[in-house]
């Protein structure tokens, strides 16, 4: 039987990092995949399709805009098989940097079965052969929850598994889920020409965002698509030729519609690993129960990325697969810490999201904290692109530390990264106006924002009278 030093389970975002770290560092790996790819659900049916599907529609969208803006007409719709035909090149595209190839190459053993234990240290592969390994990090990712609906066999269902995939553009979709994957997706569909209804069962959309950014995101997507709070769909039915979705709750109704898409969470890949037989525990949401160093409650196996269910981002798998390769690798008590880890969510406009929210701080630090707030009225760019809606907040506490920094604006993702920076290395607010912009960047936003807090001390404290005087003097 062979033998490995660490043996990964799954071949996406988390399990990629681990065998890749690992491999470097001179361990002996195997990395065992069920699909016949690596790249895990982010490459396949996640981010990077969803990105391309969000950029094909932005496109269409902002073109129809600025025609009519510009009193131009446009006419005619994109035909779906060439948005499905953008995606597929770019995955495509990826798949070639993170074939299997590369991953030989770093003397990594490719396997591609599935697996699953039978013992704490034998992974059985479904080639029939069994590996052992003297650590073990599973990295199996998760999948779309599909709440039983009556029914549902009566129309198109679609998931993020399938959508990238699908043969047409249903023309009446309702969505099941308004958190990430249901508003990206949404916003997207709903722009390449499907009528879109969300139903979530929360009273609000984006509820973990900081209210005055999610107030932004909100006010764009309710013209684009119709939301319904505090609703759930109830059951499927067929009559006169027409399917028809009942709604219960706040929207309690029946609406016609070509298809139900699953947007309502995600559960842990576990149920099909036999973690019992290597003793493995699972919350009640099936998640595997990980320390703060990613052991599980095995001290020689891990489990990282999305099947853990702490912070369910490729970068969140990224950083987890790191801290593993240190522990299982080098034998070291490496912590994971997802204090400083933003996340960004791609609707238009975008979502970037760092540490805590006013609410969150307000509730910790009661008013003993202070908000930089700019928005793009002061900022030369926006102003110049006609944006009216972009945003920053960065809370700190009162000696100026950041707490949270949050953004709403065209490619917020990108320029909030400073702040990622700052917060991790624990820097006070008031040393972004050290830093010098490029003339008229989107950028200058943060550097505006920062800008307030030496505004704040210099003309508005007793500090500013002192100065006067002084200047008089020197005068
Ligand atoms: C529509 C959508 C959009 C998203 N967009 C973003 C985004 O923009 N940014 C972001 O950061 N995150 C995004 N995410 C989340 C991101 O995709 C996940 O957090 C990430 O893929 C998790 O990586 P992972 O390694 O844990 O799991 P995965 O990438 O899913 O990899 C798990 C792998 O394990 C394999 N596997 C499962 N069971 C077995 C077994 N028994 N034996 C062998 N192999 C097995 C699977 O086939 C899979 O390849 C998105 C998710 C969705 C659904
Ligand atoms: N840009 C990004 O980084 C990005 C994009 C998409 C997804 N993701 C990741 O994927 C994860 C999963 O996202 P998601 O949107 O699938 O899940 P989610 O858990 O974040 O949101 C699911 C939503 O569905 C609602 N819901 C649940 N059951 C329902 C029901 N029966 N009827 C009506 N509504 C119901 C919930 O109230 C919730 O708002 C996210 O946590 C995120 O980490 C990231």
């Amino acid at each position: 039987m062979k033998t490995y030093d660490v043996i990964v389970i799954g071949g996406g975002s988390g399990g990629l990092t681990v065998a890749a770290g690992a491999a470097q560092f001179g361990a002996k790996v195997a990395l065992v995949e069920k699909r016949n790819e690596l790249g895990g659900d982010c490459l396949h049916f996640g981010c990077v399709p969803s990105k391309s599907l969000i950029a094909v529609a932005k496109e269409v969208y902002h073109l129809h805009q600025s025609a009519q803006a510009f009193g131009l007409s446009v006419s005619g719709t994109l035909k779906w098989q060439d948005a499905k035909r953008r995606v597929e090149q770019a995955v495509g595209t990826i798949q070639d940097h993170d074939g299997a190839q590369r991953f030989r190459d770093l003397g990594v053993d490719v396997i591609f079965a599935s697996a699953t234990f039978q013992d704490e240290h034998s992974i059985k592969l479904s080639s029939g052969t069994t590996i052992k390994g003297k650590r073990i990090v599973i990295a199996t990712g998760s999948s779309p929850i599909v709440p039983p609906v009556e029914g549902a066999e009566q129309i198109t269902q679609l998931t993020n598994e399938t959508v990238f995939s699908m043969d047409e553009l249903p023309k009446r979709i309702v969505m099941i889920g308004g958190g990430p994957v249901g508003l990206e997706l949404s916003q997207a569909l709903s722009r390449l020409g499907a009528e879109v209804i969300v139903v979530d069962s929360g009273d609000r959309l984006l509820q973990k965002e900081d209210e005055d950014i999610a107030e932004v995101v909100r006010k764009q997507i309710e013209k684009e698509i119709t939301f319904f709070p505090s609703t759930t769909v109830e059951k499927v039915t067929k009559r006169d030729n027409k399917t028809f979705v009942t709604l219960k709750g706040n929207h309690s109704q029946e609406v016609v519609a070509d298809a139900l898409f699953f947007a309502s969470g995600r559960k842990p890949n576990t149920d099909k690993l036999r973690l019992d037989k290597a003793e493995v525990k699972v919350d009640d949401k099936g998640a595997i129960i990980v320390k703060e160093t990613l052991q599980t409650s095995q001290p020689h196996i891990y489990a990282v990325g999305d099947v853990n269910g702490q912070f369910p981002f490729t970068h969140g798998a990224g950083h987890e697969g790191k801290v593993v390769v240190a522990n299982a690798v080098f034998g070291l008590r490496r912590k994971v810490s997802y204090d400083h880890v933003p996340w960004a969510f791609y609707t238009d406009p975008e979502i970037f999201h760092l540490g805590m929210t006013e609410e969150e701080v307000r509730y910790q630090h009661n008013e003993d904290y202070k908000v930089y707030r700019m928005d793009s009225k002061s900022v030369d760019r926006m102003i110049a692109e006609n944006d009216k809606s972009s945003l920053i907040k960065i809370i700190t506490d009162n000696k100026g530390i950041i707490l949270g920094a949050h953004g709403v604006g065209n490619s917020a993702g990108d320029w909030m990264q400073q702040l990622v920076y700052m917060k991790t290395n624990g820097d006070s607010v008031k040393k972004i106006s050290n830093s010098v912009y490029p003339y008229p960047s989107r950028g200058e936003i943060v550097k505006h924002a920062g800008d307030l807090y030496w505004r704040e001390r210099l003309f508005g404290s007793k500090l500013s009278t002192l100065m006067n005087k002084y200047v008089s003097i020197f005068r």
